[in-house]
């Protein structure tokens, strides 16, 4: 009997080639030679087969290079009109440069804003966390403060507000205030701006300051440049309303029939449409992608999980991909990027890294994102990975589960999801009170192969798929159409008989097709 473990579809890499979207990687497979088609001599066999296996885990190491959709586009924006859109945008204030801040966090104590599963010292750490994210950004000094009424026009009531304004203003060397809500209406922004004398940011800023910093690709800077409108559009507001109390906001603009603020909105609307179109345009090309990736039969497992949870390390420690950089940093990951891993089947798995959700990410902020969100929808598979050493660990399981349910994800992918229990190496004697949940260490590399078995079985129900062993006759064309039509783990021959034993991961259509072809005659 020969043995030969190891070996991949080739139904996947026959097909027309793939072009991994990296410049320099695009790479091709020739179809298998006649030769593949009929293995009729075992005594060269395994050598056959070990070739191609060898020539798979060849490609196989060209295609785990990650993949975005930025880097192939001909019909988008240029990337230098991208550039001078990302650039252009900054919001006032905010700047390029460092700021020491002084963190203020109003706490809800009743109603339908009062945060349940966390604690105000919680969030405050959280916003101390988003601050320390930034290069040069320093916490000079921070105060939680309650409130009763942070959705009406005032955020903290008379006294407390009085209070606020004497801390900030005797406080010595501070360059802005980050009031930790959602988002500040342009009026609070206004008001407190004036009554403190210097900038202030709110949750949506400082995490789109963030993503800035750390956006790479064109879709990733036009996601952005989109969440910012917003913020301009405030801006905008609070600069018109300043000019109107000077007299000067409804000027015409010399014959046009407009005022300046109504040109200033019109090219805001502009810049917005033409971001919109091109995000569209990106969308649809996702799509395609999406799709090619459906016609090879890859299945896709996205990884998904709160900031900083350790996504990027489980992928880099399942696929091997060098490329893949893990950060101590909150939203290190921005676009969506692809990547090859093989199951304990050798079955081949697209893993989707994903980017990091935080609590309270407005609403605005999630729909600049969705063509990236969408990803998630489409895959096999969800695979939810949790930082169990994080004090706000329940909190942020909650919330992950509030977005995906925002996202309306398909009832059978949420069923099906894993959860994985990640950074058991910093937890003494972790033991998880929720049956099925997953432990690893990606840091340590625990614990994954027991994930990969769980991936596999799921990926397996969720694709319809089924593991048989089929004998063939090595003199009939079977094998090398099990190679086109299945994923074929492994092989035992029987020289004598001239015939083997194959394990195949196979669907049902297939399987029929392969039974109508060969077992009824
Ligand atoms: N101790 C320990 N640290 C880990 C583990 N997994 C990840 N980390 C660390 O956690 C930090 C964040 O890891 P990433 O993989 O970048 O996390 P992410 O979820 O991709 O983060 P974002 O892309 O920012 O959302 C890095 O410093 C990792 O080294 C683990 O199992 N144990
Ligand atoms: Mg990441």
């Amino acid at each position: 009997m020969i043995t030969v473990r190891g070996l991949a579809s080739w139904r996947s890499l026959l097909q027309r080639p793939w072009s991994c979207h990296r410049a320099v990687s695009t790479y091709r497979l020739s179809p298998p030679s006649a030769q593949h088609r009929c293995l009729g001599n075992p005594s060269t066999l395994q050598s056959r087969l070990f070739n191609m296996s060898a020539s798979w885990l060849k490609s196989k190491d060209d295609f785990s290079s990650s993949y975005t959709v930025d880097e192939e586009d001909e019909d988008i924006l240029e990337d230098s009109e991208v550039e001078e859109l990302f650039q252009q945008q900054v919001p006032a204030g905010i700047g390029q440069g460092q700021h020491r801040v002084f963190i203020v966090h109003p706490d809800v104590k009743w109603g339908s804003r009062k945060q349940r599963l966390t604690t105000a010292e919680l969030m405050m750490a959280e916003a101390e966390g988003l601050v320390h994210t930034l290069d040069n950004w320093t916490v000079v000094d921070k105060i939680i403060l309650s409130t009763k009424t942070p959705e009406k026009k005032r955020i903290f009531g008379k006294g407390n507000f009085q209070l606020l304004t004497e801390k900030i203003r005797e406080t010595v060397g501070i360059s802005a205030v980050f009031v930790n809500v959602d988002r500040l209406s342009p009026s609070s922004e206004r008001e407190f701006e004036e009554a403190w004398g210097i900038k202030v940011f709110d949750r949506y800023s400082v995490v789109l300051h963030i993503f800035r910093c750390n956006a790479r690709t064109k879709e990733a800077k036009l996601q952005i440049s989109l969440a910012e409108i917003p913020l301009l559009r405030s801006r905008l507001k609070n600069e018109m309303a300043n000019l109107d109390q000077q007299g000067g906001g409804s000027r015409y603009i010399g014959g046009s029939g407009e005022t300046v603020s109504e040109v200033q909105q019109r090219l805001l609307k502009e810049r917005e449409m033409k971001i919109r179109s091109a995000l569209e345009k990106l969308r649809k090309k996702r799509h395609l992608l999406r799709s090619q990736r459906k016609h090879r039969e890859f299945p896709t497992v996205s990884v998904l999980g709160y900031t900083n949870c350790g996504k990027t390390t489980l992928i880099k420690a399942l696929t091997g991909d060098s490329g893949l950089q893990p950060r101590n940093q909150l939203f290190a990951t921005l676009d969506v990027t692809v990547h090859a891993g093989q199951l304990p089947s050798h079955m081949t798995v697209l893993y989707v890294d994903t980017i990091g959700f935080l609590s309270q990410l407005p609403h605005q902020l999630i729909d600049s994102f969705s063509a990236t969100l969408e990803d998630i929808k489409h895959s096999d598979l969800l695979v939810h990975v949790r930082d169990i050493s994080h004090p706000e660990t329940v909190n942020q399981k909650v919330n992950v589960l509030s977005v995906l349910k925002n996202l309306q994800i398909p009832d059978q992918l949420m069923s099906s999801m894993i959860e994985v229990h990640n950074k058991i190496d910093l937890v003494d004697n972790y033991q998880s009170a929720e049956p099925g949940a997953v432990l690893i260490s990606a840091l340590e590399q625990r614990g994954l192969d027991k994930l990969k078995t769980t991936v596999e079985e799921e990926i397996i129900k969720s694709t319809g798929n089924q593991i048989l062993h089929l004998k063939v006759n090595l003199s009939t064309p079977q094998l090398s159409w099990l190679y086109r039509e299945a994923t074929v783990q492994d092989i035992q021959v029987n020289a004598d008989e001239g015939t083997a034993v194959v394990k195949v991961i196979i669907s049902a259509a297939a399987h029929g097709r392969y039974r109508k072809q060969f077992e009824s005659r």
